[in-house]
């Protein structure tokens, strides 16, 4: 008998901002970011395996099979739970990878996620998060599921409501790789804004600032191009620590526009903003 699939989202997030205000002993940055998810996302496929294996069925080009974060995930679940199933991953990738747009790290969580359902092992969302975390900075918030102003290394998750907004998403066409952009940081350290001030800095696209942008526009001429293309029509920022570089808009039609100009030499998409994770309400 073939296994039974089951198919889950993976979206895509942006960072509306980006704020360094300091740096633990181990090394990792504390930040002071917005995460809001985009209706651009990854598809992961699971099927629930006796024989205790994790097998992932396509292999990302240049990421071998147990570097995959899926693969990760399952095994971390699995050990953490002593759960005696597998699985099955079908791994379908929309999203750009090295973009700052978080794919790898939401197509873990999606895995987190469904896998403690389809196996029945029960972690509360907090332990998934912990879990998560353990595989990179970015996970947390996928499981959390909401909008979020995040402190810490990313992993203190508080709601943030967010206007509706369509994004103009560019990618660069360089590969940008986290650890290389944060050790090379050597900006100012700022101190932490608190949520009323982020607020209001989020009222508008001009006040928003990410302070990785630099050091990557500096190492990655390409990124500068796309920012200043854009700065044409508003105000970009680039997301994470690159390579993609977003404009916010107000309506769908205007992101639209942006993007067709644009699309004539760069690749990108349009997506909309979302409210919450897909599977928020995931038992
Ligand atoms: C830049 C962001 O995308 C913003 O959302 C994230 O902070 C990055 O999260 P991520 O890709 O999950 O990163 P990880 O895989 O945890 O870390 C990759 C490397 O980036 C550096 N790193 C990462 C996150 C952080 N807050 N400070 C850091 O200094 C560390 O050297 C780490 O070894
Ligand atoms: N399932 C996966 N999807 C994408 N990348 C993966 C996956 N598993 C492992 N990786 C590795 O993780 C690296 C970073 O990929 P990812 O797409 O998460 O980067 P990113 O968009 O810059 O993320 P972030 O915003 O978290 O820094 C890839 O270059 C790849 O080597």
């Amino acid at each position: 008998m073939s296994p039974q699939f089951h198919s889950y989202p993976a979206p895509a997030k942006l960072n509306l901002l980006l704020h360094i205000v300091g740096k633990r002993a181990d090394g990792y940055h504390l930040l002071e970011t917005v995460f809001r998810f985009i209706d651009y996302s990854d598809t992961v496929e699971l099927a629930v395996r006796d024989d205790g294996q994790i097998v992932l069925l396509n292999p990302i080009d240049g990421v071998p099979p147990e570097q995959d974060l899926t693969v990760r995930a399952a095994r971390l679940l699995q050990q953490a739970s002593g759960c005696s199933l597998g699985a099955t991953i079908r791994l379908t990738k929309r999203i750009p990878m090295g973009g700052g747009l978080g794919g790898g790290s939401s197509d873990a969580a999606t895995v987190l996620l469904a896998l403690n359902r389809l196996w029945q092992t029960n972690f509360s969302r907090e332990k998934l998060m912990e879990l998560g975390l353990s595989l990179g900075a970015d996970l947390p918030v996928f499981i959390f599921g909401k909008n979020a102003l995040a402190t810490g290394i990313g992993e203190k998750l508080n709601e943030i409501k967010l206007k509706p907004a369509w994004y103009v998403v560019i990618h660069p066409g360089v590969h940008v790789p986290t650890a290389k952009i944060f050790q090379n940081f050597a900006g100012r350290v700022l101190t932490e804004e608190g949520t009323i001030s982020i607020m209001r800095i989020l009222e508008t696209t001009q006040q928003r600032r990410n302070e990785l942008q630099q050091v990557v526009s500096e190492m990655y001429p390409a990124v500068n191009e796309v920012l200043s293309e854009l700065k044409k029509y508003g105000s970009p920022l680039m997301t994470g620590s690159g390579a993609c570089v977003f404009l916010e808009c107000q309506s769908e039609e205007e992101a639209d526009k942006v993007y067709q100009a644009m699309s004539v030499k760069y690749k990108g998409f349009v997506a909309k903003g979302l409210n919450s994770h897909p599977l928020l309400d995931i038992e």
